[in-house]
């Protein structure tokens, strides 16, 4: 069966128009959304826990930012933009106890609520609208016209009307005027994190960096592995992002679609996707979700070894090198 497929036409702000919405968190997503909800005409207050950078960039913004509590006490819709791993926390001890029927939890990923990690009362409405793009690309092309399209889920519908606030919400960040498409916490959460784990976040990086290293490591030139591997994955991703790989396909010479079409499937073959399979099954089983949970509680050292080794490694020294230059080539318009 085809998707369906939301746009504009079918979302309506007036859902969600005179209600009071809390954004708590000024991060990556939450200040792209704070910023479209209010720019699409919605009451918006930031909810934060401290005084701190992100309460500092909503006040230059033009929000009165207050604290989680007060935040969640005058709303009737709160939408958890804090990390993932920090919204058990704020959810027991900062809307739990303030928590009045009919409000609605909003949520931009299904981990807390599929993993079980928040479970709520039966009187709320939970529903997710996720964006399918990171969240400083959802305040660009929202400001530009545009919209990154969003993933909606019902995951309790005391109201009967979860839907509809769901989709007036992905109309308030910008998203039906690109289009969104109905999912459940379950698809949204496991598709997510398989996407950035194999493709997005982990599989594109490493798949560059090992190209890089084997070039650096025959005794080629940094800055040319750089060109190479790391570069100008941009241009290729942009062709793909424009005319899909048939039109990234005519783009490059018969050469390249010769030796990318024979390579390609050398180099990511069977075994590469038994590991697909394998990273699934521990989406799946929620072993991944455990395993991050425990990182978590240690202090996140793997993320803090992983960010130290990347941002000291040879391609990114050549990339710092090579900075101005690819400033000077950009599109100046
Ligand atoms: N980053 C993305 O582009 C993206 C894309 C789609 C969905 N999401 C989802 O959106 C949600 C928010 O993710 P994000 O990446 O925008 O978050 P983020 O890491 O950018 O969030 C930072 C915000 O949370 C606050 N915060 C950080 N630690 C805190 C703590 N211990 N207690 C209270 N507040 C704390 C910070 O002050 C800041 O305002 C998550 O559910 C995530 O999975 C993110
Ligand atoms: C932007 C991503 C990778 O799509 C999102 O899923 C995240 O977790 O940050
Ligand atoms: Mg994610
Ligand atoms: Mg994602």
């Amino acid at each position: 069966m085809v998707a369906k497929i939301y746009t504009d036409q079918d979302a309506n702000l007036d859902k969600i128009k005179n209600k009071k919405i809390a954004v708590l968190g000024y991060g990556s997503q939450g200040r792209a959304w704070a910023l479209n909800l209010r720019d699409s005409g919605l009451n918006v207050t930031v909810g934060l826990e401290r005084e701190g950078n992100s309460w500092k960039q909503a006040e230059k913004d033009g929000f009165k930012p207050v604290h989680t509590e007060e935040a969640v006490k005058n709303a009737d819709i709160v939408i958890f933009l804090v990390p993932d791993m920090v919204q058990r926390y704020v959810y027991l001890e900062k809307v739990k106890p303030y928590l009045k029927e009919g409000m609605d939890l909003v949520f931009a990923h299904g981990f807390n609520i599929h993993y079980r990690l928040i479970e709520p009362p039966k009187n709320v409405d939970v529903y997710m609208v996720a964006p399918k793009g990171p969240g400083p690309t959802v305040r660009d092309f929202y400001t530009k016209g545009g919209g990154v399209p969003s993933l909606i889920a019902v995951h309790q519908d005391y109201s009967g009307e979860a839907k509809e606030k769901a989709l007036a919400i992905a109309k308030g960040i910008g998203s039906t005027r690109a289009g969104v498409i109905e999912t459940t916490f379950k698809e949204e959460t496991e598709t997510d994190l398989f996407g950035e784990q194999t493709t997005l976040v982990g599989g594109v990086m490493e798949l560059m960096r090992s190209a890089f290293k084997t070039l650096v490591d025959l005794g080629y030139q940094p800055e040319v592995a750089y060109f190479e591997t790391i570069n100008e994955m941009k241009m290729i991703v942009d062709i793909i992002y424009d005319k899909g790989f048939s039109g990234m396909l005519k783009a490059v010479s018969d050469t390249a679609k010769y030796g990318g079409l024979t390579s390609g499937k050398y180099e990511i073959n069977e075994d590469v996707r038994k590991r697909m399979l394998e990273i699934a099954e521990k989406i799946r089983s929620g072993k991944f979700a455990e395993e991050w949970i425990e990182e978590y509680g240690r202090g996140s050292p793997t993320i803090k070894e992983g960010m130290e080794e990347v941002e000291n490694s040879l391609e990114e020294q050549t990339g710092r090198r090579l900075k101005e230059l690819i400033e000077r080539g950009k599109p100046k318009s």
